[in-house]
């Protein structure tokens, strides 16, 4: 019998990884047995993903291929391009990009599980290419060049959006959060798209699961539904009148609390101390002081602390993206997590297919169409 703490799984362990260890007293993470806090301060996001799928730090020669090998990897083939021309200006772009990644596996399909390390690549180059090319032709009537020379893909993306290369330290704010965001364990959309490649399907067929998963507000929604919430208050004491009558009509306050961490979501503190900064920069300490109230309002009323896609919102924001493109870097990111779980799961492979506790009605004779009252 199923009790209500495992309902979800809640506790259930479901595999083994080496990826990521989440959470394991309740706070704390590392990848491949790096801190969070050594990476986001030392590393780059492309270093990172390196990391994420050959298990290992590269060393300086493998880095500056892998990077450059990315950076080839930006074009986009004309059909896929025509396609996204046809979507309509008004898609979420979380369904623009799980379309544009369907549309690359038609185009350029796994033949053999051979090709997975250049598809991983090419996925991680191309969704920024994908989302910006949608977006300036759907929102400024413009047919992009969609390859950059920038050295990173978080350049590459504020490039593509802007039109202009980012400032050095705005680059890094968005890598520092691509990296934050690129691995979490056996979080919904990770265990899904492993679920996908358990079956031995291809691996665009996994990503596109993890992106249909992520989409969600409980899940990598939670982003653009923080930034919603905190830029519906126009001051701190709003914000928290607004969210005790939100608390009250028992409303959930999206981008807090977590499945696996009890105490605090270890990368918050990383990407809080971004959102202080640029917010500060940008004349828009309003929005980060009505966060801070929401978080203490938080803490006093439920013992909730905010979760990655908290602090994650403003930072975004003060970035000068649109708050519809935040759970899509959530996929660039994750492309690099995902893929790599992708590869565990086929290195070692199952089928992933557990049991059900049947609670329907017992064995009924059928009944005749004419028959049936
Ligand atoms: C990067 C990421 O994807 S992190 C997750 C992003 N998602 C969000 O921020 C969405 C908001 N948060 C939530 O919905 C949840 O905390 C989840 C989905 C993250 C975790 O869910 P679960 O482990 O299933 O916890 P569950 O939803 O059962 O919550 C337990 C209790 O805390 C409450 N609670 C949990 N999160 C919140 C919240 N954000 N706001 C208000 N109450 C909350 C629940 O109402 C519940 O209370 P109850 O026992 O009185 O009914
Ligand atoms: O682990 C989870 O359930 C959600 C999460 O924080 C992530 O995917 O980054």
């Amino acid at each position: 019998m199923i009790t209500t703490s495992e309902a979800g799984l809640a506790g259930v362990v479901a595999g083994q990884t080496a990826l990521s260890t989440v959470g394991k007293k309740g706070f704390g993470l590392t990848y491949r047995g790096y801190s969070i806090e050594d990476l986001s301060e030392h590393a780059s996001f492309e270093e990172v993903a390196w990391l994420l799928l050959h298990g290992e730090l590269p060393m300086y020669e493998q880095l500056v291929t892998f990077s450059e090998e990315l950076r080839h990897r930006r074009s986009l083939p004309d059909p896929l391009k025509q396609i996204l021309e046809t979507l309509p200006s008004t898609a979420h772009p979380m369904d623009v990009l799980r379309t544009g990644c369907s549309v690359l596996g038609c185009l350029e399909p796994e033949a053999s599980a051979e090709q997975q390390y250049e598809i991983a690549m090419r996925l991680l180059s191309s969704f920024p290419s994908m989302l910006c090319y949608w977006h300036h032709f759907h929102h400024g009537g413009q047919r992009i060049e969609v390859e950059t020379d920038d050295d990173s893909i978080a350049g590459h993306f504020l490039q593509l959006l802007h039109g202009h290369p980012a400032a050095e330290h705005l680059r890094r704010a968005l890598d520092v959060s691509l990296i934050l965001y690129a691995e979490h364990e056996f979080n919904a959309s990770t265990f899904a798209a492993r679920i996908t490649a358990s079956t031995r399907s291809d691996l665009y067929s996994a990503i596109v699961t993890g992106i249909g998963t992520l989409r969600g507000p409980l899940h990598g929604g939670a982003n653009e539904a923080s930034m919603d919430l905190i830029e519906s208050y126009v001051n701190a004491d709003a914000a928290e009148q607004g969210v005790i009558d939100r608390l009250a009509a028992k409303q959930k306050i999206m981008g807090f609390g977590h499945r696996v961490y009890k105490t605090v979501d270890p990368r918050s503190d990383v990407i809080k101390r971004w959102s202080h900064t640029l917010c500060d920069e940008t004349a828009l300490l309003t929005l980060y002081e009505i966060s801070e109230r929401i978080e203490a309002v938080m803490r006093r009323e439920k013992g909730l602390f905010p979760n990655l896609d908290f602090y994650s919102a403003t930072v975004f924001h003060c970035l000068g993206i649109p708050t519809t493109m935040f759970t899509p870097l959530f996929v660039f990111a994750r492309t690099a997590g995902w893929s790599a779980h992708v590869f565990e799961q086929r290195s070692n492979n199952r089928l992933i297919r557990p049991a059900a506790e049947y609670n329907g009605p017992g064995p009924r004779a059928f009944v005749p169409i004419n028959e049936r009252a």
